[in-house]
């Protein structure tokens, strides 16, 4: 497929437009975010992409991704419509794609104080602690062998996520999570379809639409499952300790709420909650351990800090409150492979920005990792140096707009607290029990640091590392 984009006619005026920046085809061969950055480097940090049908512009400044997140966060509070959010997300009634509005305000309050809030989050530490340490009795077991470290996170952090929200370690793990990972590829990945969207029959031709179908019948079937469960179990009375599921089912039953809540809705949200916090927790992890794989003075040093700080055979959600230099190391994978393009907007109504006419109902992507490698905010900015935070009250909290690995504004990711939770503490762990090595004798220098094409915040060869067991 091969198709050259050229300058729209009578577009309303607005930024910069690139009169001809190749073809839709070169920006699926490179990576997106690799390929977006090296124009505004060229055409500067606003551009007017028209992708098909779709008007977009790209954002790849702090300066900028801050007019847009905090200057304006109303107007461009908005999802896009796809085609991926309407089959694979139950029509976008969950939070990440529903519409801006009502729905949405109500959906997300009850997910933040019921599943998400720092209290919330604080008591699942014993969540947290048991899986870790499932993870760790695995590990031990392959002691002195290769093991594809992706494989032992993914399961952790599915677990821990699975047993907050829906109570227990999802009985069809393998299938779901194999379902997740298709579904973020299908969110993220180039898809002709979806900058026609005029045009439905591209999909069916591809065959794409068909593909999605079934795996949303195949997610269903799960989520159906673990409703009908929980729906079982409340008839018998309940369990003491509510899971998101329940509090949903509850308040779904007795609230009289502006938006009755349905089924679908339950779904969605759990469908957000299983998605947002299991690929994105676990890819972080392993790309810092890619990092400190890479850097072998870096790991020394981190792994010094987390002995010395941890007592006992243990490590103690308030020991980690201390490792200030295993903080660092998170921040900098954050920002070097966080998730390079936000999940998009879209403007609510016509906007000014930079001086630039930006029309309504018009794409946004923000370049997070445009923003966190730029020239102006970060010396050495594509290398790995977690000492870099180290007089700096720079934070990915959403206000600092260099680093934004969790988005900003009033769409930033409710799931903050809780996936720094489970990185911070598996992280830990794992350089405590372990030391490391490459497998097949690989050398640091050698290691291959490649983003995956399609799902880019992955690393394109998955870390084999070798665990060798540490008496404590
Ligand atoms: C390292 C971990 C995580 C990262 C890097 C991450 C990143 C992000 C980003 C970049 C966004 C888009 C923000 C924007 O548009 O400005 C987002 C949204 C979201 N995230 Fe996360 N996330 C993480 C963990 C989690 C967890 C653990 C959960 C829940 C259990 C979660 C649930 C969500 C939801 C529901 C949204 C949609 C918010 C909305 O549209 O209102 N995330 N996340």
């Amino acid at each position: 497929l091969f198709l050259t984009l050229k300058t729209p006619k009578n577009l309303p005026p607005g930024p910069p437009r690139l009169p001809i920046i190749g073809n839709i085809h070169q920006l699926k061969g490179g990576v997106p975010h690799r390929v977006l950055r090296t124009l505004a480097r060229k055409y500067g940090p606003i551009m007017y992409l028209q992708l098909g049908q779709i008007r977009t512009v790209v954002i790849s400044s702090p300066r900028l991704a801050q007019e847009i997140l905090k200057t304006n966060d109303v107007v461009f509070a908005d999802r896009p419509t796809t085609i991926a959010s309407q089959i694979l997300f139950y029509k976008a009634q969950d939070i990440a794609w529903a519409p801006y509005g009502s729905y949405w305000r109500q959906m997300r309050k009850i997910c933040t104080l019921e599943l998400l809030s720092a209290k919330r989050v604080r008591s699942y530490s014993f969540i947290r602690d048991e899986e870790i340490r499932n993870m760790r009795t695995r590990l031990e077991s392959s002691t002195g062998k290769a093991v594809v470290l992706r494989d032992v996170v993914v399961q952790m952090v599915n677990d821990v996520i699975c047993r907050a929200t829906v109570g227990d370690v999802c009985k069809d793990r393998s299938t779901l999570i194999d379902v997740l990972f298709d579904i973020m590829r299908a969110v993220i990945a180039f898809n002709m379809a979806s900058y026609y969207p005029s045009l439905g029959f591209v999909n069916v031709v591809s065959g794409k639409k068909a593909k999605w179908l079934k795996r949303q019948k195949q997610l269903d079937v799960i989520l159906e499952d673990i409703l009908e469960e929980h729906r079982r179990n409340r008839s018998n009375g309940g369990n003491d300790q509510e899971d998101l599921v329940d509090v949903l089912l509850r308040i779904k039953e007795n609230c009289d709420l502006d938006q009755p809540i349905t089924n679908d809705n339950v779904k969605g949200i759990i469908l957000d909650m299983l998605i947002g916090g299991t690929s994105t927790s676990s890819m972080t992890l392993e790309w810092a351990m890619a990092e400190l794989m890479k850097n072998p003075k870096i790991m020394k040093k981190v792994q010094a800090e987390v002995r010395r700080i941890a007592s006992g055979n243990t490590i103690a959600e308030t020991d980690i409150q201390n490792m200030h230099y295993l903080k660092m190391v998170i921040k900098e994978t954050f920002r070097l492979h966080g998730p390079p393009l936000l999940v998009p907007r879209v403007s609510r109504e016509d906007c000014v920005v930079d001086g630039y006419n930006i029309p309504v109902k018009t794409r946004i992507i923000i370049n997070s990792w445009a923003c966190g490698t730029d020239p102006d905010s970060w010396e050495n900015a594509d290398s790995f140096i977690p000492e870099r935070f180290e007089n700096s009250s720079i934070t990915y909290l959403g206000s600092d707009y260099e680093l934004l690995p969790f988005g900003g504004g009033r769409r930033i990711c409710p799931g903050i607290a809780f996936g720094v939770g489970i990185i911070e503490n598996a992280l830990a762990n794992l350089l405590f029990h372990f030391d490391w090595e490459l497998s097949n004798g690989l050398k640091p220098e050698e290691l291959d640091m490649t983003e995956a094409t399609v799902l880019s915040n992955l690393p394109k060869h998955p870390l084999e590392v070798v665990p060798i067991t540490v008496s404590c």
